[in-house]
């Protein structure tokens, strides 16, 4: 089905709400780069997203988003980028690739509308298309706002060719707008269906990755107790307050915000933990910040706080807060 110029699916679904089963899967999105897949995915998922990867144990792909939705969740994940191998590494980054996108349950292909179909997207199409017959692919043609209602008619015209020519049969041909919004609600009812019945995966609400902030806290957690840990045994906790991609960056300069606060018993304890002028806590901050930026594959700022939250080992209410 090649859907050119719905504005909105809504009442279109056969099944009302409540009758329809509920679906869970996995979707990525592939394309060459600054072809709008992050940018497409913080639209899906809205502006609520706060940490954009993670490692749960269920998959071993970086999950970029959760959309939820009454009738679906679908778990947007990350794949590194495909490209011509060149090098043994590449070679076997590919293999990690398509290891990826025969495991999920739909893969979406990104293609700017503003660009002529190039030989970096022909090297995707023409890996989508040896990937088994069963996986559900859908086209989608971004950044529809940059160009003519004629230009973009003749990009879809072009990704159908380019399906038709390589043998994929495209589950829809969507064009979407990431920045302006548009037909974004569109193409996620149009991938639910393609999405296996099932169960949320995620608990409602969860855009964040709570494993991943709890990863980060202890790797906080272990450089502020490096060398101190005979007189600070038990009483640090660190709570990961946020962590947020900063905006306005470069898609090729990304950075992480984290903000994270260190929870000591004692006023006596903060002279410990930050240390003569701030010593120490650069160096915990400093030490964190690598082993974060290795465990997420990006470049962080971290913000550290040290807070006296008095007794919390004792106090159950202070204890659910830092995740005890
Ligand atoms: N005008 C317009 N620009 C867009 C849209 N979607 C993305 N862009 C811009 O295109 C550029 C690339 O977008 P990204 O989402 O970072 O692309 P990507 O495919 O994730 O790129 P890589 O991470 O390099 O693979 C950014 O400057 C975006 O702001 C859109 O719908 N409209």
């Amino acid at each position: 089905m090649v859907v050119m110029n719905a504005s909105s699916a809504a009442g279109t679904t056969a099944q009302a709400p409540g009758e329809a089963p509920h679906r869970s899967g996995f979707a990525c999105f592939v394309g060459r780069p600054n072809a709008g897949k992050s940018t497409l995915t913080n639209a899906l998922v809205g502006t609520k997203v706060a940490i954009t990867s993670n490692r749960p144990q269920t998959t071993r792909h970086t999950v970029r988003g959760v959309v939820h939705r009454p009738d679906a969740q679908l778990v947007l994940v990350d794949t590194p980028g495909l490209h011509k191998p060149r090098t043994l590494l590449g070679e076997r980054l590919n293999d990690v690739v398509r290891t990826t996108w025969a495991e999920v349950d739909v893969i979406g292909f990104c293609l700017p509308a503003d660009q002529k179909i190039g030989p970096g997207d022909r090297f995707i199409a023409g890996e989508l298309a040896e990937l088994k017959k069963s996986t559900p692919k859908v086209a989608v043609v971004t950044k529809t706002d940059l160009v003519t209602s004629e230009a973009l008619a003749a990009q879809l015209i072009a990704v159908d060719r380019l399906g038709k020519e390589l043998g994929i049969e495209w589950a829809e041909i969507v064009p979407v707008s990431a920045t302006e919004g548009s037909q974004v609600e569109l193409l996620a009812e149009l991938l639910v269906p393609l999405l296996p019945e099932g169960p949320a995966l995620y608990p409602d609400g969860d855009l964040t990755d709570e494993p991943e902030q709890v990863m980060v806290a202890e790797l906080i957690r272990e450089a502020a107790l490096e060398g101190v840990r005979d007189e600070l045994p038990h009483s640090i906790a660190v709570v990961v307050e946020e962590m947020l991609p900063r905006e306005g960056r470069p898609a090729d300069r990304p950075l992480l915000d984290v903000h994270a606060t260190v929870f000591i018993e004692r006023p006596s304890q903060k002279g410990i933990v930050i240390g003569p002028k701030g010593k120490r806590l650069k160096e915990v901050g400093s030490t964190s910040r690598r082993h974060i930026e290795a465990l997420l594959g990006t470049p962080v700022y971290l913000d550290l706080h040290v807070k006296v939250a008095k007794d919390w080992q004792r106090d159950p209410k202070q204890l659910r807060r830092l995740g005890f």
